[in-house]
């Protein structure tokens, strides 16, 4: 079973890999960087879960895999507050595409404000928790849940609802 994940970013390719291993026989993980085609700091849900898609279509493109995973990160406002929305794709060989979103929590105000002047919020959090990486560990969603909740955790989640999106289908086809 060959399963590509459109990314190398850690939080994200061991969320896939946990998840998979429990509903796959045998699988082969690869990892390609594959193309959002949106930007690098995706201001929507429409933009985020679009860039998901892309990421797992172009991955299954690269690599010819039986299972393609995009997930993608971004952030989105309602009534003037600012959440991380994170989404995920999972494209198949036969050409269908599943998609699913996952946790939202909010972002405080002065890291918002800095997102919404053009800033990339990896590099936002590396500032204001002087410390690196943190986007391929607990994530921004680790930090200001205390820990509770990691960014692999909350993909975790992602993966479950796309791979289990997938076998109601093939069980009711
Ligand atoms: O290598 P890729 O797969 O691109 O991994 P990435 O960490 O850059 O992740 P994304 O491009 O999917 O998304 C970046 C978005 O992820 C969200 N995010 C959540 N926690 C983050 C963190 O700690 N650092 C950076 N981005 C984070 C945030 O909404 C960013 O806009
Ligand atoms: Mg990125």
């Amino acid at each position: 079973m060959n399963i590509t994940i459109g990314t190398t970013n850690k939080a994200k390719t061991e969320a896939v890999e946990v998840i998979a291993r429990k509903y796959f026989d045998n699988p082969n993980f690869t990892y390609v960087k594959a193309s959002s085609q949106v930007s690098d700091q995706p201001m929507t849900q429409e933009e985020t879960r679009l860039g998901a898609i892309n990421r797992s279509k172009n991955a299954i493109k690269e690599t010819g895999a039986q299972f393609s995973f995009g997930l993608e990160g971004g952030v989105t406002e309602i009534d003037g507050v600012m959440y991380v929305c994170n989404w995920g794709a999972l494209t198949v060989s036969d050409g269908k595409t599943y998609t699913a979103a996952g946790a939202q929590i909010i972002l405080p105000e002065e890291i918002a404000q800095e997102i919404r002047a053009g800033k990339e919020l990896g590099p936002v959090m590396e500032r204001y928790t002087q410390r690196r990486d943190i986007r391929q560990g607990a994530g921004a969603v680790g930090v200001f849940t205390q820990g509770l909740v990691s960014r692999q955790m909350m993909f975790e989640h992602i993966v479950s609802l796309l791979i289990g999106q997938y076998l109601f289908t093939i069980a009711h086809d």
